[in-house]
């Protein structure tokens, strides 16, 4: 049986460890710090063996992952170099910047392993193991982000290998293109929430309603401010380089906008909303069925999460209609819980959007 370690069995470690657990027939090992995390991700059945030890983790493993804060990775990846790893393993890891370890990989392949960086699109702004899910990259992007140097059969068998696991959509970018865009896309916009809070949280130092009024835009932009602050400390100072220059260029949109306000000039203001209104409006949709099989999904609001998956469940069940996937998402900080279910037709999904209503529940068709 085919061996794989998970280093860090926290949110994204242990999502990927039971994406290989369900989808694959990989023994997979994880390995975490924290002993409790260890504990937990064994418990919960995330890994088939948890080790609080490196060696025996990582030992005959035929791939590894590191999942950790991507501040530690280097340490981790420097750690691993020093151990006697199968010749023909496969190391990559799913941190949000790729420039930096991408850089440090280079004594791993020389001892005949191969790096291969990854990140997978998807998350949450939750951390730990008790927040995974085998669903967590399921349609998202997964950027692989190998070097000149290394062979394409190996990246073809970590990419059939994680398409396969993950059911995410593998794409292939140069690790300083990866920094650039997912600064844009990712990092620049948790600083921007995160600074947004803040200022809000200032005001409201004085005065409650800032707080009591802050309604669902507010909300919905800010959400991320929630995320863990040592990640993004570890991904700001990992992108430096890429984030100083996306800040010049936010600093200088807001300085245009400001005078645009400042000038009362009407026209340049609602130039800046119409530009921006159509870009959002053209954005690629979230779940385009590319390779994978059109999933026909509902999403369900609940208020109580464990208690309701049962009754859900038996509704669908009287009915007679069979899910082909029912998961927890955990990326809605505006709704209690939401649940996603995956039908096997479009007529069995209209029939269970039907029955879910008439049951008093809250449906929607897209997340
Ligand atoms: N949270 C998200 O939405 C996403 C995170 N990522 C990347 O995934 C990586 C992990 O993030 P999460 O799973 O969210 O964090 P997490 O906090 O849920 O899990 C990290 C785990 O690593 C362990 N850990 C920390 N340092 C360690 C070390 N030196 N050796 C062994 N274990 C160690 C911690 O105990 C924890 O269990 C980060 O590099 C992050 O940039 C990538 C995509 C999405
Ligand atoms: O919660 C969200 O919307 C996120 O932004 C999750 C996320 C965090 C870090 C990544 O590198 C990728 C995705």
């Amino acid at each position: 049986m085919k061996k794989a370690a998970v280093l860090g069995t926290g949110l994204i470690g242990g999502s990927l460890a039971l994406c290989l657990k369900e989808r694959t027939d990989m023994e997979v090992h994880g390995y975490d710090s924290s002993a409790e995390s260890v504990r937990l991700a064994e418990a919960s059945g995330v890994v088939h063996r948890g080790h609080t030890e490196l060696e025996p983790a990582v030992e005959g493993a035929d791939v590894i992952f590191l999942a950790v804060p991507v501040g530690s990775a280097p340490g981790l990846l420097e750690w691993l170099a020093g151990l006697p790893l199968k010749p023909s393993c496969i190391v990559s890891d799913v941190g949000s910047t790729k420039g930096k370890i991408v850089e440090h990989a280079g004594r791993l392949s020389r001892l005949g392993a191969t790096f291969i960086g990854g990140h997978p699109m998807a998350g949450s702004h939750r951390s730990g193991v008790q927040a995974a899910s085998s669903l967590l990259f399921e349609n998202a992007y997964y950027v692989l982000t190998p070097i000149p140097a290394t062979p394409l059969s190996e990246v073809q068998k970590l990419s059939r290998l994680l398409e396969k696991a993950t059911r995410a959509r593998l794409v292939i970018m140069d690790p300083a293109h990866h920094d650039r865009v997912v600064g844009a896309i990712s990092h620049l916009p948790h600083i921007l929430a995160a600074a947004l809070v803040n200022q809000v949280a200032d005001y409201n130092a004085s005065n409650e309603w800032f707080h009591r009024l802050a309604a669902g835009g507010f909300r919905d932009l800010t959400r991320v401010a929630a995320s863990d602050p040592v990640m993004w400390r570890d991904i700001l100072l990992s992108n430096r380089e890429a984030v100083l220059d996306l800040l010049e260029d936010w600093t200088e949109g807001m300085r245009r906008i400001r005078e645009a306000v400042h000038n009362s000039d009407a026209g340049r203001i609602e130039g800046f909303f119409r530009r921006a209104k159509e870009a959002r409006e053209g954005l690629p949709e979230r779940r385009k069925p590319g390779m994978i099989p059109p999933a026909h999904e509902i999403y369900v609001d609940v208020p109580d999460i464990p208690g309701e998956i049962a009754g859900v469940a038996h509704l669908l069940g009287e009915e007679g209609i069979n899910l082909r996937n029912i998961g927890v998402m955990e990326n809605r900080e505006d709704r209690a819980g939401v649940l996603r279910l995956v039908l096997n037709t479009e007529e069995e999904r209209e029939k269970a959007e039907k029955r879910l209503k008439a049951g008093g529940y809250q449906v929607f068709t897209s997340e």
